[in-house]
């Protein structure tokens, strides 16, 4: 599907096609939309409000290994929250997590009494070779949004698939979006062998993991897919599938996900993610650093929704040990001079004066989900209102056909846009947000992923 729709547009030349090609080849530079972060790197007490997730400390954060995002994606039930607290139970045992048992990721009360994952968690480990942050992400349909969020923080991701079921919906979904916002390593587990009895099952689900990854763009061929028992690993049993599988996991994560190259030569910019106060000290905004170096005592701009401020760095946190500077790739918690909690929200940026600048309207590149893809089953026309999310910021837009050059709009007035369609369209937002050309977002309505798309030209 969408590989089709990626052939297509190489075919036309559209400039959508260049991103995506481009992405497919690296996406480093491109690993620009949500970076965000739920960690809170200031000492927990201080803060007046309820953290969404925290993070259990190790007992030091240092940059001596280099530091990677990763999760797990897949759909609903396949065992991506079991598979989180097996790696944490598994690397524990080297000293490499504090383990997190199940009810400790899925804590909220909703998820507990359904048994699903809502809000995505963050927990934190280590390998002998590298210390991760991992988010572990809802799988349900209903907990896109959330799921989206958490994929735009990752450099990589194991996507977790049941053997019993193969592959399912949001196995497809999640696939599409981790694409979308840059995720373009991948490991696949495919879980729950211990409920296998016929073998050849096993051979069918990696088969068709490799068709679906290669359809969407991934190397399927090449992508390492690990065999194991989640829920072995967490009890403590049938220890070639449950441990070593874990273990062999960490490992192909280790070499098949690179170290990503930062953005550390370009000018910090950093999504913010949360805003929280600290009693004595100030506001404080987390998110993940997107681009560039901060260091404390630099001045920074906030972008969006509003006019732009001025503010001071005050302190650079990250895993609740305080730091001289932050860089790209980085969860990290800016403490920020002057400003009050409500001055501040989700969707804006922190940047490096004069380097990105607010903006209400663009020309875009738009993919347009197909019903397979889990988009529209019918047609729309000019001026339909979906919600932009791009970053860590949402907002609602207008979707019309672009002007020509006399300033002579739609003469594509009445002409409908399907699902699978990529068209160029002309965005207005109802508001300014920090926006550039190449930002890549995704338009959705309700409960579902309309389309994909990228920034080609800033209008106003
Ligand atoms: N037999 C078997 N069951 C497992 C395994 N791993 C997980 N399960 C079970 O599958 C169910 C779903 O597991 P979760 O880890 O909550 O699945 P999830 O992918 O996190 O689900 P969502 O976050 O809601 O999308 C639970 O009942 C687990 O005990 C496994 O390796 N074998
Ligand atoms: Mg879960």
């Amino acid at each position: 599907m969408i590989s089709r729709k990626i052939i297509q547009s190489i075919k036309s030349q559209t400039l959508i096609s260049k991103c995506i090609v481009s992405n497919l080849k690296s996406s480093r530079s491109l690993h620009s939309i949500k970076a965000t972060a739920n960690v809170l790197p200031f000492s927990k007490k201080n803060y007046n409000c309820t953290p969404i997730a925290t993070v259990k400390l190790m007992s030091t954060y240092n940059r001596e290994k280099p530091h990677v995002n990763i999760g797990t994606i897949g759909h609903v039930d396949h065992g991506k929250t079991t598979l989180t607290a097996a790696i944490t139970k598994v690397l524990a045992k080297a000293g490499g997590a504090e383990y997190r048992d199940y009810a400790s990721i899925d804590k909220a009360p909703e998820e507990r009494a359904r048994g699903i994952t809502i809000n995505s968690t963050h927990v934190e480990y280590q390998t002998a070779a590298r210390h991760y942050a991992h988010v572990d992400c809802p799988g349900h349909a209903d907990y896109i949004k959330n799921m989206i969020t958490g994929a735009a923080q990752m450099d990589g991701a194991i996507i977790v698939v049941s053997a019993t079921d193969g592959q399912m919906p949001q196995t497809r979904e999640h696939l599409l979006l981790a694409k979308q916002v840059g995720v373009s390593e991948i490991v696949v587990f495919v879980n729950k062998v211990d409920a296998v009895e016929d073998k050849e099952m096993l051979e069918l689900v990696e088969m068709e993991m490799r068709d679906l990854l290669t359809e969407y763009g991934f190397p399927g061929e090449k992508v390492p897919i690990i065999m194991g028992s989640a829920l072995c690993a967490l009890e403590g049993r049938e220890k070639e599938i449950g441990e070593d599988a874990i273990l062999k996991l960490m490992k192909t994560v280790d070499e098949f996900i690179p170290t990503p190259v930062r953005d550390l030569e370009k000018p910090f910019l950093m999504p913010i993610e949360d805003v929280y106060s600290i009693a004595g000290r100030g506001t404080v905004c987390t998110g993940r650093v997107e681009r560039g170096v901060i260091t404390k005592g630099a001045e920074v701009e906030i972008i969006g929704f509003g006019p732009t401020t001025k503010t001071i760095i005050t302190g650079v946190e990250m895993f609740h040990k305080e730091l001289n500077r932050a860089e790209a790739g980085d969860n990290a918690g800016l403490l920020l001079r002057g400003l009050k909690r409500e001055q501040l929200r989700r969707g804006q940026v922190l940047a490096i004066p004069g380097s990105i600048t607010p903006h209400s309207k663009f020309l875009a590149k738009l993919y347009v989900l197909s019903k397979d893809e889990g988009g529209r089953h019918t047609p729309f026309v000019e001026n339909y209102t979906p919600q932009l999310y791009a970053r860590t910021m949402d907002i609602s837009c207008v979707l019309k056909w672009p002007e020509n050059a006399e300033g002579i709009a739609n003469r594509n007035e009445g002409k409908m846009i399907m699902p699978g369609d990529n068209v160029e369209m002309m965005v207005e937002m109802q508001g300014k947000v920090a926006v550039n050309e190449g930002l890549r977002f995704t338009v959705r309505e309700g409960r579902r992923t309309v389309g994909t798309g990228v920034v080609t030209k800033i209008l106003e």
